[in-house]
């Protein structure tokens, strides 16, 4: 099987062309396991298939690097409109890629014939509990909620951009208990679909520094979605404000977003090839 591997901040994934490459519907599961074991496969955060839709030029597929499938994946979607402008399946600059998560907007800034930079509307966030999804409490909104772990009070504020986020105000990134915290959010029962678990210092009303332990991939140098699901909490517990551009830190790097006015979330950033390669399955 031909592969692309591609990464943005540092959360690669291996991309694989299903115009071309025909693949079975019940392997890829394990075929994302595979190919994302660093010692017996390529090693990445998991596996995104590039392929054809019926409503748009291109449609994206994510799974973890534990075989689950996700509806959205920020960084993965830069790198596939990057695939997507660079192998011709798209022309113009601007265009539309399908997600489990529906119809996003992306545009490619290009210089000689290359994507430099990628640019997504990624819609609007979902807010309301029950499409998180999250259980208990009362209130529709959940906003800096009290979430008690293992005797510990913790404040949780939960955005979905069309895969579910849990996000943690701290003092000091750099004391962020992301592999103790991170794995127990992950599976709890209040999170029956499981959720992603992130962690937001705030440096200014226009820059954060940001940590993440994704649902199904454990720690990763980035996570689009999270960022942009960190500046909307931001800004519903009043750190940060709408139509104003924040400049999110992750580990592998800058993610500049914007909650518009008009509801929606744009992300801005990075996407590259490492390498391309054909894998032979087992
Ligand atoms: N682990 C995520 C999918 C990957 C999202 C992330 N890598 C991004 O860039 O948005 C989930 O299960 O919802």
């Amino acid at each position: 099987m031909q592969f692309t591997k591609m990464h943005g901040l540092g959360n690669s994934y291996i991309y694989v062309d299903a115009f071309k490459e025909k693949l079975l519907e019940e392997d890829l599961a394990s075929l994302a396991v595979e190919v994302a074991d660093k010692n017996k496969g390529i090693g990445s955060d998991g596996l995104i298939l590039v392929a054809p839709s019926k409503i748009a030029p291109v449609k994206m597929r994510i799974f973890n690097n534990d075989g689950s499938e996700a509806k959205n994946c920020g960084n993965g979607l830069r790198c596939v409109a990057k695939f997507a402008f660079e192998h011709g399946y798209v022309k113009e600059k601007t265009f539309q890629i399908e997600t489990l998560a529906g119809l996003v907007e992306a545009t490619v800034e290009v210089v000689q014939g290359r994507v430099v930079n990628v640019t997504v509307d990624m819609g609007e966030p979902i807010l309301t509990r029950e499409n998180i999804p999250m259980l208990g409490g009362k209130q529709d909104q959940v906003i800096s909620e009290c979430f008690e772990l293992d005797g510990e009070e913790l404040f949780v504020t939960a955005v979905s951009m069309g895969n579910p986020h849990a996000i943690m105000f701290v003092k000091d990134i750099s004391k962020a208990n992301v592999e103790t915290i991170g794995p127990k959010m992950e599976k709890d029962e209040r999170f029956p679909d499981w959720v992603n678990v992130e962690f937001v210092e705030i440096v200014s009303k226009n820059e954060i520094h940001f940590r993440v332990w994704e649902r199904g991939s454990g720690i990763t140098q980035a996570c689009g979605t999270g960022a942009c699901a960190a500046v909307v909490a931001a800004i519903l517990n009043g750190h940060c404000h709408k139509d104003e551009e924040v400049i999110v830190h992750l580990l592998g790097g800058d993610l500049r977003i914007t909650w518009k006015q008009n509801g929606h979330v744009l992300m801005s950033g990075g996407a590259e090839i490492i390498c391309e390669g054909f894998f032979e399955r087992k």
